[in-house]
């Protein structure tokens, strides 16, 4: 049977995975409801026309305060408050935690312990989650007796994650420094701001397109925390005013010296063997756009390659923020989501209604 996911915020990840759904109908899941403050008319437009994915390959259109896409109707919810989702109604497996706003582990539970849903993805870092599982780095470790709220970290570690994987596996790598380049987010603001974005760096509430703006963002950390065997991780982080694609850049020491060619060709056979997927190998001169509507966490970029003679190594990974992470998301909840029988999302329902 299908594992039902519940989409909690229906913004730019939540959009995102909603379109992969659409696409590929037969992949063992599918959008049983949704939950966004917006009004459902607005998320209807928002589906139907992207600036950055184009038109929705499928219809969209709204009957009553309820959401239908591609003719099925899904249980339409506009609360505010996580514990309020009625997700049982809908049959839920997973809720995507995909708002932002409930990064942590025992508000993003409510979910589950007043909305009756079996598990909770999150989709970004989150504080005190039941497990950071990274898909293919470490989501072997998951344990569905004890892990019910689950982050994936973010977009950023994935990429990062999955390069450090091989490098662990194949040379071992110690004393890691990480950078990420992030394409410009949601929260962002176009003019400086003093409220709302600032994360507690004043820095994040500059104007968005015009810097490149450094965030001292701790998530390099759960490169760490998905590899414990890597150590300590020092990492930069940089938000850029392009709209979508990201790099990942990966440098360490390497247990012996190494090649670039032995690196590039560790990565190419990871990309077609246990990696695929999740690593793409892309040999052609690559610029952020070019990873836009890439599925894999990180698309390898052999020409970033260097190595130095005592085992220094650095290496380059891009990576669609929202595609690559969305299918992640997707991943984990096929992981998490138990099968069960579930009705069909027919009502438009509130938790007051
Ligand atoms: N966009 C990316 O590249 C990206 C990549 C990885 C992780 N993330 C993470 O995913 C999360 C969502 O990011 P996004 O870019 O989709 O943001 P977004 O702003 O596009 O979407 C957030 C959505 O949540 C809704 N929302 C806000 N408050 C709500 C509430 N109280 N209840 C219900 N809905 C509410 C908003 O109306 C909006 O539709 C963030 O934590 C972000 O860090 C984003």
């Amino acid at each position: 049977m299908t594992v039902r996911i519940g989409i909690n915020g229906f913004g730019r990840i939540g959009r995102s995975v909603m379109r992969i759904i659409s696409a590929a109908p037969a992949s063992g899941i599918t959008v049983a409801a949704i939950n966004d403050i917006a009004s459902p008319d607005r998320l209807a437009h928002a589906l139907k026309r992207d600036s950055l994915r184009g038109r929705f390959a499928g219809t969209v259109d709204t009957v009553g305060g309820q959401l239908i896409v591609n003719d099925r109707p899904l249980w339409t919810y506009q609360e505010a408050q996580p514990g309020r989702v009625p997700w049982a109604d809908a049959g839920v497996d997973v809720v995507i935690e995909a708002t932002g706003q409930f990064r942590r582990g025992d508000v993003a539970r409510t979910h589950i312990t007043h909305g009756g849903a079996r598990k909770v993805v999150i989709s970004a870092s989150a504080d005190d989650p039941d497990a950071v599982l990274v898909f293919g780095v470490n989501h072997d470790i998951y344990d569905p007796v004890h892990h019910d709220v689950i982050s994936p970290a973010s977009c950023g570690v994935n990429a990062l994650s999955v390069m450090a994987k091989v490098l662990l596996d194949r040379f071992g790598l110690r004393s890691v420094q990480t950078s990420v380049v992030l394409a410009a987010q949601g929260w962002q603001r176009v003019h400086d701001t003093t409220s709302g974005t600032s994360r507690d760096d004043p820095r994040l509430g500059r104007a968005a397109t015009e810097s490149i703006i450094p965030h001292d963002h701790v998530s390099g950390d759960l490169v760490s925390v998905a590899l414990p065997r890597l150590g300590e991780v020092r990492y930069s982080y940089y938000c850029v005013p392009t709209p979508i694609g990201s790099l990942a850049e990966l440098g360490g020491q390497t247990d012996r010296p190494v090649s670039v060619d032995e690196v590039n060709h560790a990565m190419a056979e990871a990309a077609a063997g246990p990696m695929r997927g999740l690593i793409d190998f892309e040999p052609d001169p690559t610029v952020s756009i070019d990873v836009r509507d890439n599925p894999a966490s990180c698309l390898f970029d052999p020409s970033g390659t260097q190595t130095t003679g005592d085992g220094g190594v650095k290496v380059r990974g891009w990576f669609d923020n929202e595609w690559g992470f969305s299918h992640r998301l997707l991943d984990l909840s096929r992981l998490v989501g138990e099968r069960k029988p579930v009705p069909a999302g027919i009502l438009y329902k509130t938790a007051a209604a």
